[in-house]
């Protein structure tokens, strides 16, 4: 399928969705010049655009957790809990995993199972299934902006109901929510089906109505370089400008060394604005999301807040717009609203305390961004050259040239040559960069990092380091020491 980084014609989009939106019975409720009526009237505190705007320009970091429950009364009486018990800042709505394959019926027998059960039976909010109108009730019975996030491949038809539903921002994108979420949706796919997505976005500010994208951030969330996703982010955002998007979040999951954490933030702010600038896309609102730790969690309540502590001060420190929370039921699977709204709380104590404080501009920080801008720069400037100038073309052949390539992906898309380790300071660095286009300077950076740690534990630098690196956050350590 021929793709190409190009604003899909009006009439072509709109011929599109008469398809997409006939794939579910809740599709033809969607209707565009009422959505906009409906947006028109929800009021800036719901705006999530307008939110994310309003906290880059006071300098503050807004705490979001994760949140979905199968029957939208249940779903309501958790996100106020949230809000009003936990003090969240922006509200999500997790999607089931159902919702996320395009399985609708499974989430038709879902909500029927849970609702005749009395508890959750699916592992979110199915809101194909529940569609516009019920969307609008959980906007209308909260004083916060509302996000979809999920791990959707073709969101074509869940963008349509949540944003006419009142949900002002839809996680997501070509690359992040396909190669760590499926086995088998090709790349020229999933860009196809996400160009069509920002199109929507670029339809509703093309009428006035601000709507937030955010690509996701973390990809597999295990050992991934600062470089692999921020390129990610960096490619994303490029694409949903090109559609019209003019509310973009990229976003970064933490990594465990602070200065590397700061550092990468830092620099996938500037490199983000830099391309978007080198690309002429302006008038666009870049802002940040720090998500806390993604990797195993410990089971022990207790140290499951001093890992999400640490995330808050991390997010804190590098100034980052916004920070996805965790929770202290992360080691057993989806918490309960209590366990929920302490992690906001442990979370906001921790941007309250340091609100007025960031990371100073060390050396340190400064050799780390620009080792994190070069790496990034060597795959962004690849995967255009192979493009042939076309981002979407180059994406495409970036994966299969192994160009762009995700530590620990399931998608049989990715070349998974690469592989990463930390340094004895606890950075994730390159073990093998398998055919990603790095400077041999670049190279011999990463590997000089690993042998620091390989002679101050008597190791070989090799997979071990990894395979140790990937347990030792659950076994309460951030490098994986040998034993
Ligand atoms: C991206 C993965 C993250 O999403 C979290 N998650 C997935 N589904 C839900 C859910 N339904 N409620 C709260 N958190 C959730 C999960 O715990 C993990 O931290």
């Amino acid at each position: 399928m021929k793709v190409q980084n190009k604003k899909i014609p009006l009439g072509e989009f709109m011929e599109e969705r008469e398809e997409v939106l006939a794939t579910w019975p809740t599709g033809k409720d969607v209707d565009l010049e009422d959505a906009i009526d409906y947006l028109k009237k929800l009021p800036d505190h719901k705006n999530f655009a307008k939110k994310l705007e309003n906290a880059k320009l006071k300098g503050i970091t807004l705490a979001q957790p994760r949140a979905g429950v199968p029957l939208v009364d249940k779903h309501i009486e958790l996100l106020r809990y949230l809000q009003d018990e936990g003090g969240a800042d922006l509200l999500p709505s997790t999607i089931d995993a159902y919702t996320r394959q395009n399985r609708y019926e499974e989430g038709e027998r879902g909500i029927q199972e849970s609702a005749r059960a009395g508890r959750a039976m699916m592992n979110g909010f199915p809101a194909v299934n529940h569609g516009v109108a019920r969307c609008r009730e959980i906007v209308e019975a909260v004083n916060l902006p509302v996000q979809a996030r999920h791990g959707t491949p073709d969101s074509r038809l869940l963008a349509e109901i949540i944003h006419a539903g009142g949900w002002t921002s839809n996680e997501g994108g070509a690359i992040s929510y396909n190669i760590p979420y499926a086995k088998s949706v090709p790349i020229d796919r999933s860009i196809k089906f996400w160009q069509y997505c920002d199109r929507l976005v670029g339809y509703y500010e093309e009428n006035g109505i601000s709507i937030n994208r955010e690509p996701f951030g973390p990809l597999t969330g295990t050992l991934v370089p600062p470089s692999i996703s921020n390129s990610v982010a960096i490619i994303e955002a490029l694409l949903a400008a090109e559609q019209g998007v003019k509310s973009i979040t990229v976003g970064y999951g933490q990594c465990g060394n602070l200065n590397q954490d700061v550092a990468a933030i830092r620099a996938l702010e500037s490199q983000t604005k830099y391309y978007l600038d080198k690309f002429g896309y302006d008038g666009i609102l870049i802002t940040t999301v720090f998500h806390q730790w993604m990797g195993g969690f410990p089971a022990d309540e207790a140290r499951a807040f001093g890992v999400i502590s640490l995330g808050s001060t991390a997010a804190a420190l590098a100034g980052a717009t916004k920070v996805i929370v965790k929770t202290p039921h992360e080691a057993f699977g989806i918490p309960t609203k209590e366990a929920n709204a302490s992690g906001i709380k442990a979370t906001k104590m921790v941007l309250n305390l340091l609100a007025e404080q960031r990371m100073l501009n060390s050396n340190a920080l400064l050799n780390e961004i620009e080792i994190i801008k070069a790496e990034t720069s060597c795959i962004i400037d690849k995967v255009i050259e192979l493009g042939g100038g076309d981002l979407a073309e180059g994406t495409v052949k970036g994966f299969e040239a192994g160009v762009i390539d995700i530590p620990f992906a399931p998608s049989k898309y990715n070349a998974g040559l690469m592989m990463p380790a930390r340094d004895n300071e606890g950075n994730i660095r390159f073990l093998m960069t398998g055919n990603l286009p790095f400077t041999k300077d670049l190279k011999d950076f990463n590997r000089m990092k690993l042998e620091e740690r390989a002679n101050f534990e008597y190791r070989d630098v090799d997979f071990q380091m990894t395979v140790d690196d990937v347990f030792a956050v659950g076994k309460g350590r951030l490098i994986g020491r040998k034993e």
